[in-house]
């Protein structure tokens, strides 16, 4: 497993498991993820909403039984990766799961970390229409600069980024359970959802996250000017809906997907 963000979490090859099963590592991962998250955001922001691009009653030249030319661009993205490799890592969870086409390359010959049951959760559903609708009118003014195709290579990676942190509730809620198995076998077996989340909630670590994110903001998205001492307070995406994205659906996320794992991590 990986803790910087290029690296892979898929598995953890040989003396490098013991280290990285680590709740510190971890974190340390979902540190630098912030980074892509927002920057991703601050790009996403150049571009107005575009809202021609996810119209499901388009005049869009599509192939049928397809939604918008957004929904066209995202699948045949993950196609496209799909070959490469991407989904083979368990970090990458794909929005369009089914018929994605094999990879080109042969699998990394690696121990898998997470337990089968609940490596297969997806919640990208979620995701998507969380970003949709919620976030993308909180961060790109109003308007159509006809820009499609650039608008939804920023959309891909701003949900590529928010998935991959989401789903990172996996691994923490896996190396939360082998920490501490006596703990969270009890609820576990009881199915009982409320206690499992306050076991695996942290609250002075989640508000250090929101505060973390919301300067991180602040310094990722002021103009740089020589001339200049002082920022002139503008940002381009505003640093609290940041701290709200965190506060109100990325930890929240990730919380229930450690909750659904730990539900089938005795299976
Ligand atoms: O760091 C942890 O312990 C996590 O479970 C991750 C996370 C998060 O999503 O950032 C989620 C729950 C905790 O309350 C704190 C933070």
């Amino acid at each position: 497993m990986g803790t910087g963000e290029g690296s892979s979490c898929s598995c953890s090859c040989s003396e490098e498991e013991e280290r990285l099963l680590k709740l510190e590592s971890i974190r340390e991962s979902l540190v630098r993820q912030e980074d892509t998250i927002i920057f991703s955001l601050i790009e996403r922001a150049k571009y107005p909403i575009n809202s021609p691009l996810y119209d499901n009653n388009h005049t869009h030249n599509l192939p049928t039984n397809t939604n918008s030319l957004f929904h066209f661009f995202l699948k045949q993205s993950e196609h496209l990766q799909a070959k490469a490799g991407r989904y083979t890592s368990p970090e990458e969870n794909a929005f369009f799961p089914d018929n994605l086409p094999i990879p080109l390359l042969p699998p990394l010959n690696c121990t898998p970390v997470l337990h089968p049951p609940g490596d297969s959760i997806n919640i990208n559903d979620q995701v998507l229409n969380l970003y949709l609708n919620t976030l993308l009118p909180l961060i790109a003014a109003k308007g159509d600069d006809g820009n499609y195709a650039v608008t939804a290579a920023s959309d891909v990676n701003c949900l590529q980024a928010l998935s991959r942190r989401i789903h990172f509730g996996k691994f923490v809620a896996e190396v939360k359970f082998r920490d501490a198995p006596a703990d969270y076998t009890p609820a576990i077996c009881a199915k009982d959802r409320e206690s499992l989340m306050k076991l695996l909630t942290f609250q002075s670590v989640e508000e250090g996250i929101k505060k973390r994110v919301e300067k991180k903001a602040m310094i990722f998205g002021q103009d740089v000017d020589l001339n200049e001492n002082d920022i002139d307070g503008k940002y381009k995406v505003n640093p609290s809906v940041v701290s709200q994205l965190y506060g109100e659906w990325v930890m929240p996320l990730t919380k229930f997907v450690q909750v659904e794992y730990l539900l089938r991590r005795l299976d």
